[in-house]
């Protein structure tokens, strides 16, 4: 029988992906207003997904201004050569797809030999067998439930469930790594999300979107 996580532990990550890049510093004071604990950092290339955002430049900029544990997500073909930019950048998290390196254990051991949380992602159509060797090296797994590349994207229902089989499988093979959950991420969705076994939720347009993202972010950890 799975379990519920408990909602002490429950992170909320607003991805800037949905902010207003031209206002950044008062998109950031919007979460700084709220009980999120962690900032979502989504650098896509336009060639591991049809999208463009931004890199080490903005992240370095961003560093000092905040407080919150950065956490990236790197929807690009090589992020190998990316990883030590992103580290020197000053992020926390540095998440990368399985679907985009061949030697996933040698980048996840970089990404760990920098001192950074190292997180393993899946999209929708990748099974969660295709983690099978890596999940004990990982501190993160990040469940995309829409195709990358775009905020405001429905939830695909069917990607969701993957976090159940992740969490039996942490739970039975003793592993330490936390579920994250990116893509159609609200209020509507979320209650299932926490129990299906989630630790963490990004939630992008829900987020900037919102008139009160202070009311909205307790919600989420509360619900
Ligand atoms: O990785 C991402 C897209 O590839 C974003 O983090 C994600 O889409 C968040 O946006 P939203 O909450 O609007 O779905
Ligand atoms: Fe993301």
């Amino acid at each position: 029988m799975l379990q519920e996580n408990s909602k002490e532990n429950r992170i909320v990550a607003p991805s800037l992906l949905a902010a207003n890049f031209f206002t950044l510093s008062t998109e950031i004071a919007k979460v700084h207003d709220t009980s999120a604990q962690w900032i979502h950092l989504d650098v896509m290339d336009g060639h591991f997904v049809p999208n463009l955002t931004f890199g080490p430049k903005i992240i370095q900029d961003l560093r000092p201004q905040t407080d919150r544990f950065l956490d990236s997500h790197l929807m690009v073909s090589n992020p190998d050569f990316l990883i030590p930019l992103m580290a020197e950048a000053g992020v926390d998290a540095i998440t990368i797809h399985s679907e985009a390196v061949i030697h996933l254990h040698r980048s996840i051991q970089t990404i760990k030999a920098l001192g950074k949380l190292a997180g393993v992602s899946i999209v929708p159509s990748t099974p969660v067998s295709a983690l099978s060797e890596i999940l004990s090296f990982v501190d993160i797994v990040l469940v995309m439930t829409v195709n990358p590349g775009f905020g405001g994207q429905s939830l695909i229902e069917s990607a969701s469930d993957k976090i159940k089989s992740l969490d039996a499988i942490r739970i039975k093979m003793g592993y330490n790594f936390r579920i994250s959950v990116d893509g159609g991420v609200n209020s509507s969705t979320a209650p299932s999300l926490w129990k299906k076994g989630a630790d963490i939720l990004v939630t992008g347009s829900s987020f900037f979107s919102d008139p009160d993202p202070r009311s909205f972010t307790s919600f989420l950890l509360s619900c």
